[in-house]
């Protein structure tokens, strides 16, 4: 089977024309990443999806640390300023400017004094923001901003180096078990932060009983593999026996495991080998085209890893997160993988780009033109030797 593409729904894409283009193009699943929207406007995204023939996921968020709600849309932080990280007030405690003394406030979901010590490095939104903790009191953290950039709602924070005891299922994915799931039936639930093989079951028990009443339906699960326990030799191959399909959530994998950023690849390259032993589906997930949010064309290295998932590793999907949930282009996004994956599929094939059935069926018209393109350069070399 040729790998598919997963795409996460969000502004850019949540509207049938979009959609549509996606089921054209090698997209099977829609995701909805239940860390962000409300429940509402997951309903209404979901019948679209399902109207346009995709399959649903419904990511549940875990117990993952993100900041609270930013309400100061231009914030910008720069290196060496001070900030006070605290838990997320009350609407009506908040300070309007979330400044005090001048000195910024960011507010965090949920408390993390306890798990981070002075000289920790504090990464948000998937480490493009980096905090150097200064100082730890009962309810807050100073630390000091290590480089400049603009902070987010909701994005994610890691502490690599602490020990967070947050339970697994919170009430926000509670909420959405009981009150999102029912209702739109996705495919696929995938589940975040799973440490152990427990985690899973606690989730099938909470699952199980937001379904009492609805007959002929359970989920598929998904299991996020993003904590440096679940890699562990006692848990990673429960983990995989206990789920449908694995996700190599590379995201937060890069900065909850040590040293960050490096071990990604190596641990991608494991899990894929272990799943295949075990014949058990898996997802590539994060960043592959993330320049693609803000530019038509990816980078070389971004290409590079787009292969490696569909050709070396032989994924049976890969994802897309920012770049279709509200990046500027979501199509262009999907073409490029979806040209990737028929390139490889037909590459190899005598009669490429003259086939009319694989024309019109499978490759958008750019990718015959290059394949063509191709195949007269091997001829001009061909002669020319
Ligand atoms: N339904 C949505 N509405 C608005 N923005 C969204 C929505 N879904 C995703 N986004 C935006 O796209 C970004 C990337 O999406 P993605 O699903 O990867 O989330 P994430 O915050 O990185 O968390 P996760 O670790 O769950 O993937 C989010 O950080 C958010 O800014
Ligand atoms: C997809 C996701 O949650 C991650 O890469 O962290």
């Amino acid at each position: 089977m040729p790998t598919k593409i997963i795409t996460t729904l969000g502004p850019a894409s949540s509207n049938p024309e979009v959609l549509q283009y996606f089921k054209e193009h090698s997209v099977e699943i829609a995701r909805l990443n239940g860390s962000h929207g409300i429940i509402e406007e997951h309903v209404r995204v979901a019948k679209l999806a399902v109207n346009a023939g995709l399959d649903l996921m419904l990511d549940l968020p875990g117990p993952k640390i993100r900041l609270g709600e930013i309400d100061d849309k231009s914030l910008v932080v720069k290196t060496g300023e001070k900030v006070i990280i605290e838990k997320e007030k009350r609407k009506k405690e908040k300070n309007a400017l979330n400044k005090e003394n001048h000195i910024v406030i960011l507010p965090c979901q949920f408390s993390i004094e306890k798990s981070t010590k002075i000289n920790d490095i504090i990464y948000v939104d998937d480490g493009k923001l980096q905090f150097r903790v200064l100082k730890v009191e009962a309810n807050r953290i100073h630390a000091e901003a290590l480089n400049n950039g603009p902070v987010k709602t909701h994005k994610g924070v890691n502490l690599p180096y602490g020990n967070i005891d947050i339970d697994f299922l919170t009430e926000n994915d509670h909420r959405l078990i009981e009150n999102l799931l029912p209702i739109i039936k996705p495919k696929y639930v995938a589940t975040s932060f799973v440490k152990n093989i427990d985690d899973i079951h606690r989730l099938k028990n909470a699952i199980r009983n937001a379904l009492l009443n609805i007959k002929d339906y359970y989920p598929e699960i998904i299991v996020k593999i993003e904590m440096a326990e679940a890699i562990e030799p006692r848990n990673v191959t429960n983990i995989i026996n206990e789920s449908d399909m694995i996700m190599i959530a590379r995201g937060d994998l890069a900065l909850e495991t040590t040293p960050v950023h490096i071990r990604v690849p190596f641990i991608q390259t494991d899990l894929v080998q272990l799943c295949q032993k075990k014949k058990k589906p898996f997802i590539i997930a994060t960043q592959i085209l993330e320049s693609m949010i803000a530019c038509p064309v990816p980078t070389r290295a971004e290409v590079s890893d787009l292969y490696r998932a569909v050709v070396i590793d032989k994924a049976n999907y890969i994802m897309l997160s920012s770049e279709t949930a509200v990046g500027l282009y979501p199509k262009e996004c999907v073409t490029m993988m979806h040209d990737l994956i028929h390139y490889y599929q037909h590459s190899t094939i005598e009669s490429i780009g003259s086939s009319k059935k694989f024309a019109s069926e499978t490759v958008s018209k750019r990718t015959i033109k290059t394949i063509k393109k191709r195949k007269q350069l091997k001829t001009i070399k061909a002669e020319s030797f």
